[in-house]
């Protein structure tokens, strides 16, 4: 599937765009490439320290400027932050320079999925559940807004969304699927 555009996937923590991604990628003989891995890679600092030192407005800064940087590489799939869809600048960059797959998961399962890691510094210090309902509540409509396809990632694993993207994506690029 050579004619395959970029591949960018949004979605709330614990959606599984890392995880997701990089199957993803490997599925499809691309590069994969994660916003947050390549912040902390050239930060030589992990997520919960950049928030420590310069606040999330920091690293919001960092988010931009990587996902500008990011998108405009050529056949890439690109796991964005959770939270990168909030600058309208994000957005209209994911729009314009690739397909756009909003991974949708339920609060519940982002509950399992986050319980034992502590690199998100967004859910340290309160109660998880709260933090999550009402990221979902702010979010939910800007990742369906910025999205063309969205996929659940809640009642199956992750080889099962990756042959469900793949299917959905070749449907979007060529919609009649007729053979030669
Ligand atoms: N479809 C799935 N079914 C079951 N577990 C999953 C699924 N997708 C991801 N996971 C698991 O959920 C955890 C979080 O996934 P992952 O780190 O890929 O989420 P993320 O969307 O990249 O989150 P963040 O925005 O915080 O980077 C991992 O342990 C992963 O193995
Ligand atoms: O949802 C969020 O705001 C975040 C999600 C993660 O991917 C990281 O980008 C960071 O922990 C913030
Ligand atoms: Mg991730």
């Amino acid at each position: 599937m050579q004619d395959l555009p970029n591949l960018f996937l949004v979605g709330p923590m614990g959606a599984g765009k890392s995880t997701i991604g990089r199957l993803l990628a490997a599925e499809l003989s691309r590069d994969f490439v994660d916003s947050d891995h390549e912040i902390q890679a050239r930060c030589g600092a992990d997520i919960p320290w950049i928030f420590d030192v310069e606040g999330e407005a920091g690293f919001r800064e960092r988010e931009q400027q990587m996902v500008d940087e990011l998108t405009q590489r050529q056949g890439v799939v690109l796991a964005t932050g959770g939270g990168a869809v909030m600058r309208e600048t994000n957005r209209r960059a994911l729009r314009e320079r690739g397909t756009v797959i909003y991974l949708y998961t339920t609060v519940e399962q982002q509950l399992k999925r986050t319980a034992k890691d502590r690199n998100r510094p967004l859910l340290q210090g309160g109660n998880p559940e709260e933090i999550l309902r009402a990221m979902f509540a702010k979010r939910d409509p800007l990742y369906r807004a910025t999205a063309d396809l969205i996929v659940r990632t809640d009642r199956r694993g992750p080889r099962s969304v990756v042959g469900e993207i793949v299917r959905r994506v070749s449907r979007l690029v060529d919609p009649l699927q007729c053979k030669a």
